[in-house]
């Protein structure tokens, strides 16, 4: 029995099934994220995690199956039975998508400030003067110098960039972030860095996060709970420290194991 709105997921997939013509994606996924839960989903290239992903974060319809998402005033949303502006909305003012590449995450176009500033104008705040202090602030909190806030995001390096562009996805206090691969492309150092930032930025602000990630290290130091992913069925699930201390599934235990000798 459920006591108070907290306490129910924030997002619920049931029977998630995606088929790309004859190849099935994803196979009969369901899972559920909490509020200020970390959830990763990792598995080898090819997997499904980022089709995954993207179903669940409102960008391709499943074939099969249904993701809920609840609002912040506790009502549930069948996110595919929404019509599009509706989701788009819902989106907009709930969620955080952070793409691998900032590029497409990010305008290039505008100056790092107005990367942060957008997304606060959409939800329909206008006045200049605090648009810009708040872009201020999170350029600071991500760790990136206040003077940058005219310059283009072309002229940071690719950690510059992608920590603006988890700036752009935060500043509006969403619930829910979807990360695919967030540091991907980074060199090792600035993907310690990042991680780091990251970790903090999440507790900090008791965020909800789904991350894609090959890599069991990132699940290691942000998840909460894993999802391990083979062929585009969920293979074994659990708390993150209990299932890279012990995992009870051959594949898990080969992910792990090649980690280890890596
Ligand atoms: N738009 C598409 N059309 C056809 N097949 C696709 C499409 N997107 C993905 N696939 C296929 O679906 C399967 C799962 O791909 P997906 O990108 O979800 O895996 P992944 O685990 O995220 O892999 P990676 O880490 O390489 O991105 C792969 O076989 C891929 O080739």
């Amino acid at each position: 029995m459920m006591q108070n709105g907290e306490q129910a997921p924030l997002l619920t997939a049931e029977g998630v099934t995606h088929d790309f013509g004859a190849l099935r994606a994803c196979d009969d996924i369901s899972l559920e994220v909490f509020p200020g839960e970390v959830l990763c989903i990792a598995g080898e290239s090819g997997s499904g995690k980022t089709t995954l992903l993207r179903i669940l974060s409102g960008r391709l319809a499943p074939s099969e199956g249904r993701v809920t998402c609840r609002s912040d005033d506790g009502l549930e949303h069948d996110l595919y039975a929404l019509d599009e502006a509706a989701r788009r909305q819902l989106m907009r003012s709930h969620w955080g998508i952070v793409e691998q590449n900032p590029r497409d995450g990010l305008r290039m176009g505008v100056s790092a400030g107005a990367n942060v500033g957008e997304p606060l104008m959409a939800l329909g705040r206008r006045h200049y003067g605090s648009l810009r202090a708040t872009a201020l602030d999170w350029l600071g909190k991500v760790e990136i110098a206040q003077e940058r806030v005219d310059d283009l995001p072309q002229t940071f390096s690719g950690g510059m960039q992608q920590r603006l562009q988890i700036a752009r996805n935060l500043v509006t206090g969403p619930r829910l972030v979807f990360m695919d691969e967030p540091t991907g492309g980074l060199d090792v150092s600035v993907q310690a860095r990042l991680l780091d930032l990251l970790g903090g930025l999440v507790a900090q602000l008791d965020l909800a996060a789904i991350i894609v990630t090959h890599d069991l290290a990132v699940a290691r130091l942000l998840a909460h709970r894993l999802v391990v992913m083979r062929h585009g069925e969920v293979v074994e699930t659990g708390l993150t420290d209990q299932l890279l201390d012990d995992p009870q599934h051959a594949y898990t235990q080969l992910l792990v194991s090649s980690v280890l000798q890596a």
